[in-house]
């Protein structure tokens, strides 16, 4: 009997000729978000590309404050826009650093991979700068002081006055704006380019296989592995789009639901800070945003004999050392071990690289602008160097004497947790973020308390959640047929209250302080769309795979 079900997806692979598609084929226990992280930080980045071009109409150089105000106040929708592009940029740099260093311990930059490590690395740095002229493009007194940071910078290099006329023109805003936006797009469209360098390498090897089937490098799978596992249309379409969703709704709901709290950290904050020409300008302090509080920190330390450094060392510490090591990584270690405790230094390196980075940026945030000397930058940053190592060290130790037993063939089965805790997690997810709202609307002390414990509940069910989805679960005491009904039960909810949000979402006004309830809103809906279709890879490939 013809499948009639399935005319629509077959004639749709042949006219497309989806499995002919160059990728690579996936085996069933890499469909955990730990080795798609990189999808996640391309999902960001295609969130912010069309969010983008949307404030690109609207926006005007020659008065860049007063029109992003008119963008959040009169343009319909237009703060929702704007908020969720800003935290499209912090996702998209937050989750680089993830991706980076998840690919750091677990060694994706030896070989065959090190070309794709050296772009990442050049991509971390493009959507760094990307993302820096973007927030001096709202023209608030954090952005123009951000751009004097950047031209002092540029004015130490060699041929610095060119390169400050070069990127910040003669000084008029109506220039100086021009350029930041031609900057901006310039490089966006540089990590549109180079990203598409980096995935096209990253399919030729394929995602890197776990280390207990490939404990060392070169970590690949041969052609024949490749050819059992699954292939890209339908279950990694699906998989893929699952998560992009769910990340294009927290991008919605994190910044729409800020926008409404009084008091929040300034570098939090996705409303502007004040116009440089206003009063109020003098008192915010001069914090740049908050992925560059590490190098303002760090441009702060004053040498031993009290001077400070010129400002192209901060640069040199702060980022080009970094950056030279990162690139240079693949290169420096050599062995072929994929372990990090097989590498005890390159793995303490990386430890140290986070903490300096975390350490860096709370010290930048509490004490900006504060000149550091040198006696106190040695209190802070040599104990977690030496915590670490002897970490690190002690750690491996234990690590060589089990070494033997570890290494087992049997893998996980990644079946991903069952579809009533994802229910269970989605409801309250809803019920958290509906409180949370409602407690915005009304501020009082049990509306705020009950939003704060939904909230704690929902991060401490999420943990609960994301364990069970990396664990090993017993298969066989399992009525998997049960779980594919409730599976498709629990869609088909989410499907309604989907339809139900997504009429509400239009009675919610489009300008003004509640137009952001509309942001969460979509917000919520594209979260509970992303997880009706991980609900649906779950029944018709994860469950259905193991029968
Ligand atoms: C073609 C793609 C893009 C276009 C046309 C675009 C355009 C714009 C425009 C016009 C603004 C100013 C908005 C205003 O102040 O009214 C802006 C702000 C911004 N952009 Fe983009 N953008 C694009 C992609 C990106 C990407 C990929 C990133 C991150 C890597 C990014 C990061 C930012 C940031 C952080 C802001 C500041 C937003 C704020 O402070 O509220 N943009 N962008
Ligand atoms: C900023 C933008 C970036 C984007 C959009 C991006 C995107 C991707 C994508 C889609 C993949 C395919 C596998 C996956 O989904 O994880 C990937 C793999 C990879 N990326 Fe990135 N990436 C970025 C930055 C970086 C950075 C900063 C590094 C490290 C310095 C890096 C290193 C790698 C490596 C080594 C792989 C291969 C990993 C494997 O085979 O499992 N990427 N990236």
């Amino acid at each position: 009997m013809v499948d009639t079900s399935n005319r629509f997806s077959n004639w749709l692979r042949d006219r497309l000729g989806l499995d002919e598609l160059p990728f690579f084929r996936t085996p069933d226990y890499m469909y955990k978000a730990n080795y798609w992280l990189g999808a996640l930080v391309a999902s960001a980045f295609v969130y912010a590309v069309v969010s983008g071009l949307i404030l690109l109409l609207y926006y005007n150089p020659a008065d860049p404050y007063d029109q992003t105000q008119y963008i959040i106040n009169s343009v319909p929708y237009g703060s929702v826009v704007l908020f969720s592009h800003l935290y499209a940029a912090y996702a998209m740099i937050l989750l680089a650093y993830v991706h980076m260093f998840r690919n750091y311990f677990v060694g994706a930059y030896k070989a065959p991979r090190e070309l794709v490590w050296l772009a990442g690395v050049l991509l971390l740095v493009l959507t760094m700068g990307a993302s820096f002229v973007g927030y001096s493009l709202v023209g608030d007194v954090l952005g123009v002081d951000a751009v004097g940071v950047g031209e002092g910078i540029l004015g130490s290099f060699p041929g610095g006055s060119v390169l400050n006329a070069l990127f910040f023109g003669n000084g008029t805003t109506q220039d100086t704006f021009t350029r930041l936006l031609a900057w901006h797009i310039i490089l966006v469209a540089l990590i549109g380019l180079l990203f598409g360098l980096h995935f096209f390498m990253a399919e030729r090897y394929g995602i890197m296989p776990t280390r207990r089937v490939k404990p060392t490098a070169p970590a690949v799978y041969t052609k024949e592995e490749e050819s059992k596992f699954n292939p890209w249309w339908p279950r990694n379409f699906v998989y893929m789009m699952s998560l992009m969703l769910m990340t294009w709704g927290l991008i919605l709901i994190v910044p729409n639901v800020l926008a409404n709290v009084n008091g929040l950290p300034l570098l939090l904050n996705p409303h502007p800070a004040p116009s440089p020409s206003s009063p109020q300008a003098a008192s915010v302090p001069a914090y740049p945003p908050w992925f560059f509080l590490f190098f303002y920190k760090i441009a702060d330390f004053l040498m031993p004999n009290g001077a400070p450094y010129p400002p192209f060392g901060a640069l040199l510490v702060a980022v080009l050392i970094p950056m030279v090591y990162l690139l240079l990584l693949p290169f420096l270690d050599r062995g072929k071990e994929l372990h990090p405790f097989g590498r005890k230094f390159w793995t303490w390196v990386g430890v140290m690289l986070i903490t300096y980075l975390v350490e860096m940026s709370v010290w930048g945030y509490l004490a900006p602008g504060v000149p550091e000397p040198f006696t106190d930058q040695v209190k802070v940053l040599l104990p977690p160097a030496v915590i670490a190592a002897i970490g690190v060290y002690a750690m491996g130790r234990t690590w060589s004497r089990r070494k033997v037993s570890l290494e087992s063939p049997v893998l996980p089965k990644g079946t991903g947790p069952s579809p009533v805790t994802a229910f269970g997690l989605v409801v309250l997810g809803m019920l958290a973020v509906g409180t949370v709202g409602l407690a915005i609307n009304d501020p009082t002390v049990p509306g705020g308390a009950a939003a704060v414990a939904l909230v704690l509940a929902f991060a401490a069910f999420a943990r609960g959640f994301w364990r069970r989805s990396s664990g090993n679960t017993n298969q066989e005491t399992v009525n998997r047929k049960a779980r594919i009904t409730l599976a498709e039960t629990v869609m088909a909810v989410l499907f309604v209250v989907a339809v139900v949000l997504a009429f509400n979402m239009w009675t919610v006004p489009s300008t003004g302080p509640q137009s952001s309830l509309f942001g969460v809103d979509l917000g919520a809906l594209l979260l509970m769309l992303g997880e009706a279709l991980s609900l649906y890879h779950y029944a018709n490939y994860a469950v259905k795979a193991s029968i």
